[in-house]
């Protein structure tokens, strides 16, 4: 089902090396979790994700902004721009992963932004979801040779699909934050799951809306129980 399946385990030693100075970051609270748990630069886990997302120093960005086999004094940047998709239910860690990559590519010279559904919505546009012009935002993106990094819930296949195929083969990485919902649960980082349950808040994904999971995703990423 997924290319790579990997542990993301809750672990009080790991906040230590964060680098938590990426402009493109607008949750600097990620380096403390309240469960314990974090990421770290030197954890396999984070290594994993960089590898995945680490072009080759021959492909470069032309000045005009299409990617290409150009010569390299003739790009615009080291780095080709390309699109990660972190994906899952609210509170399942999807910024918090999407701020540890970003400010592990910013350590390795790689432009990256990270479009989160709260800087989307409230910076950008407040009327985007999921749809044709989300995808297009990651797209521009991608052809200014910067890496987006979107973490968003994006529920459906389909929209998913659909942004793949935006992008050149391989330029599209799906991670899948494969956590229990009751993990998300029990984070309830905004009270927005207790809202949802109460009835106060409708179409709420995971209660009463769906999240059609991933077939085909590159990494998913899952959870070790506490006590496990
Ligand atoms: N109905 C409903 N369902 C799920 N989430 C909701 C909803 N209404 C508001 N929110 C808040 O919006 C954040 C999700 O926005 P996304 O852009 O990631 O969602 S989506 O991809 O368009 O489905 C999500 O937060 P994060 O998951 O932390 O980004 C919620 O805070
Ligand atoms: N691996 C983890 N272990 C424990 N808590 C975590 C972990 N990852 C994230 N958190 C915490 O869970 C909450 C939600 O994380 P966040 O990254 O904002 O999720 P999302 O963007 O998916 O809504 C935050 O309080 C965060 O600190």
């Amino acid at each position: 089902m997924y290319a790579s399946r990997l542990q993301w385990a809750s672990s009080p030693a790991l906040g230590a090396g964060l680098e938590t100075s990426s402009s493109s970051c607008s949750k600097p609270s990620f380096a403390n979790f309240p469960g314990g748990g974090s990421v770290n630069s030197s954890n396999t886990r984070g290594l994993f994700l960089i590898k995945a997302m680490d072009m080759e120093a021959s492909r470069t960005v032309n000045l005009n902004g299409h990617a290409g086999n150009s010569d390299k004094n003739g790009s615009l940047l080291s780095s080709i721009g390309n699109s990660t998709n972190i994906q899952w239910h609210h509170g399942s860690g999807k910024s918090t992963v999407a701020c540890a990559l970003s400010g592990s590519l910013y350590r390795r010279g790689k432009l990256a932004y990270v479009l989160d559904g709260d800087n989307v919505r409230h910076g950008l546009n407040r009327d985007l979801s999921f749809k044709a012009e989300d995808r297009e935002v990651a797209k521009l993106f991608a052809d200014a040779g910067v890496i987006c990094i979107a973490s968003l819930i994006s529920p459906y296949r389909r929209d998913r699909d659909a942004c793949r195929a935006l992008l050149p083969a391989g330029d599209f990485i799906e991670v899948f934050m494969d956590i229990p919902l009751h993990v998300c649960e029990a984070r309830d980082p905004k009270g927005l799951y207790k809202l949802a349950r109460a009835g106060k808040i409708k179409g709420f994904t995971g209660i009463d809306d769906p999240y059609e999971v991933p077939l085909n995703c590159e990494i998913a990423l899952g959870h070790k129980e506490e006590n496990a």
